[in-house]
């Protein structure tokens, strides 16, 4: 340790007579975890403390009266004594000499060559009475460990630890500076954003963890896909945004749109499980759509959705007519709220017919809004958003308890025994798995009713967004005893080796094949093929939407097993279907009604 003071510049005036508090002040000094030093008027160390000592790797070594490159050459080009260091130190003694006044500011310092510190540091020039340069007295303090985390604290506010990407925050920064330099320069500027098809679903059936590394590879794809100039964020969730800086020609943005979703069109390898998820787009383009941050990034969102409603899997360039539908729908979203804790929603009944008995043999519930002010409004008009908005999740819930309850009442009050179709949305289903069986349990509990004269109608999207989930899920709840059908078959993926897999009961015809069966070949062939098809698999065939004795007849002589159509009955409200299993009566299929 360095004992050395150069009495001359360490003249305390009121203590220069009392020995005792000069060796204190040489003590507190050794002390101190600051580093301390000394120099002369011209730059020669004088003197250093203990923890510069340490600092400055000067143990054992005689500094006294050298200059900072006399000491690099000493101490050799392993030391803290680098070329950098002394441009940097020197630098900052130049600077307070300069002020006349003590200086502080940082340091960057490469310790034994590797390391980076940051130090605090304080120089205070001492003058003779001449005003010439006497000496230099610094003091540095290490906050790397400050400096650590700062950065660290810097990181996790502007960056998503989970993908390393710019987050929200500092996205919105970086699109206002580019959005300046565009203006000022007059340049065109697009920005697409990006929202994963279904995330939710895949999160919630395989855990987070899962949705996590979906995320964390989506990124790369996405990534694969763009330029270095171009800049990509997370907004959140399974939200990305990304700004095309100064394209070439204003359709750019959307081609590279068709590029990621083309990306996205490969599975994704997540834990061994082959992961099929699309993205929709929303793009706009400065100057077109927007003059700011806000109205731009709100925009992209606005068309997002609209890709989004129009069937995922693709993209769509904002324009002005979207934001009207989108106020709409939001006020809609509203009013379902509403409309669910106002009790407005109620069921209709349409029964099914047994084509060989013309017997009532189920029926299926049918939601409808009695809207205040408007009349009943059809599901087509509000299901789509309940669904959007997670919303149909509470709404089916209470379609099934409904439905379940009114069935049994019908049973209670001795009327036949028949099987209660509902709808089930995909969102429910893509929910865990557990929640959608126990929920069909809970409700079958409270209700009464047997799990025999229940029966879910799935779409074939549905069943098709993530197979397997779907299978374990329809597996437990045929377990129960609960049926299985298959709504609007025909309409939806033409993969049909889930037929097999599936523990399927029913095939739905589409009422949109069933509308021209007697006129149109290619329908006729297709409900014909429904049908074989369905039988040859142990399944029953249903037609949907049958209106006419034609097409009936037709059907029957195809070996469709039922019918549910205006021929028979329109869906009507359980008073009325009350009446009709009242006075049931065998339907006559082979006269015309
Ligand atoms: N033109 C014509 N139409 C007929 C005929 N027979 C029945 N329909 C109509 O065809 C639709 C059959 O229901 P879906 O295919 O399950 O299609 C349903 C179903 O996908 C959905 N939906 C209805 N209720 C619910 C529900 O509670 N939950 C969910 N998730 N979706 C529901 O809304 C769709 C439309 O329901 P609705 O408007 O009630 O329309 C019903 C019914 O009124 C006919 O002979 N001719």
């Amino acid at each position: 340790m360095s004992s050395k003071i150069h009495k001359d510049l360490l003249h305390f005036p009121a203590a220069s007579q009392d020995r005792q508090i000069d060796a204190m002040m040489h003590e507190l000094m050794d002390l101190s975890p600051d580093a301390i030093f000394f120099k002369d008027g011209d730059g020669r160390w004088l003197w250093v403390n203990g923890a510069g000592v340490q600092l400055f790797g000067l143990e054992g070594i005689s500094y006294y009266g050298l200059s900072d490159q006399e000491l690099a050459h000493l101490l050799g080009p392993d030391s803290c004594f680098t070329r950098h260091h002394m441009q940097s130190c020197s630098g900052t003694d130049e600077k307070a000499w300069q002020a006349g006044a003590p200086w502080r500011g940082e340091e960057c310092v490469l310790v034994n060559g590797e390391l980076t510190r940051h130090f605090d540091v304080i120089k205070t020039p001492l003058f003779g009475p001449d005003g010439a340069r006497r000496g230099l007295l610094g003091i540095r303090r290490d906050i790397s460990e400050q400096m650590q985390a700062y950065s660290k604290i810097h990181y996790l506010a502007n960056y998503d630890s989970l993908t390393g990407l710019p987050n929200r925050t500092l996205f919105q920064e970086q699109f206002a500076q580019v959005l300046a330099t565009a203006k000022a320069q007059e340049q065109l500027l697009a920005m697409l954003f990006l929202d994963l098809d279904r995330f939710k679903d895949i999160n919630e059936a395989h855990g987070h963890g899962f949705g996590d590394t979906l995320l964390q590879s989506v990124t790369k794809r996405i990534k694969g896909c763009i330029r270095a100039s171009d800049m990509l964020a997370r907004l959140g969730g399974d939200e990305f945004a990304l700004i095309q800086v100064n394209p070439s020609h204003v359709d750019d943005a959307e081609r590279l749109a068709q590029r990621l979703i083309q990306a996205f069109s490969r599975p994704f390898n997540i834990h061994g499980h082959e992961i099929h998820s699309t993205v929709s787009i929303g793009i706009t383009r400065y100057p077109f759509d927007g003059q700011d941050v806000q109205q731009l990034l709100q925009n992209a969102d606005i068309a997002m959705y609209r890709a989004k409603r129009e069937g995922r899997n693709q993209s769509r360039i904002y324009t002005a007519d979207m934001s009207t539908q989108t106020q709409a729908r939001v006020a809609l979203e509203k009013n379902l709220r509403r409309a669910l804790a106002k009790r407005e929603f109620l069921l209709h009944y349409q029964p099914q017919v047994d084509l060989q008995t013309g017997q009532i043999v189920g029926m299926e519930a049918l939601l409808r809004w009695q809207r205040p002010g408007f009349g009943i409004v059809p599901p087509a008009e509000f299901i789509p958003v309940a669904e959007e908005s997670g919303l149909i999740i509470p709404i089916g819930e209470w379609v099934l308890r409904e439905a379940c309850t009114q069935n049994k009442l019908w049973q209670d009050a001795g009327l036949p025994s028949l099987r209660m179709a509902v709808n089930i949305s995909a969102r429910q289903f893509g929910l865990n798995g557990r929640f959608m069986t126990e929920m069909v349990d809970q409700v079958l509990k409270e209700s009464g009713l047997m799990p025999e004269y229940l029966e879910l109608e799935l779409t074939e999207s549905l069943v098709m967004a993530n197979p397997e989930q779907t299978a374990h899920i329809l597996h437990r709840l045929k377990d129960r005893g609960i049926s299985i059908s298959v709504d609007d078959f025909g309409t939806g993926y033409s993969s049909l080796s889930y037929l097999k897999r599936f523990p399927i009961d029913k095939l739905k015809i589409d009422r949109s094949f069933v509308r021209d069966i007697t006129h149109d070949d290619a329908d006729a062939a297709i409900v014909n093929a429904v049908i074989s098809l369905g039988h040859s698999l142990n399944l029953q065939v249903i037609a949907e939407g049958v209106e006419t004795t034609e097409q009936l007849e037709y059907l029957r002589q195809e070996g469709c097993d039922g019918i549910q159509g205006y021929l028979f009955s329109r869906p009507m409200p359980a008073i009325a279907l009350t009446q009709m299993l009242r006075k049931v009566r065998p339907f006559e299929i082979n006269s015309s009604k």
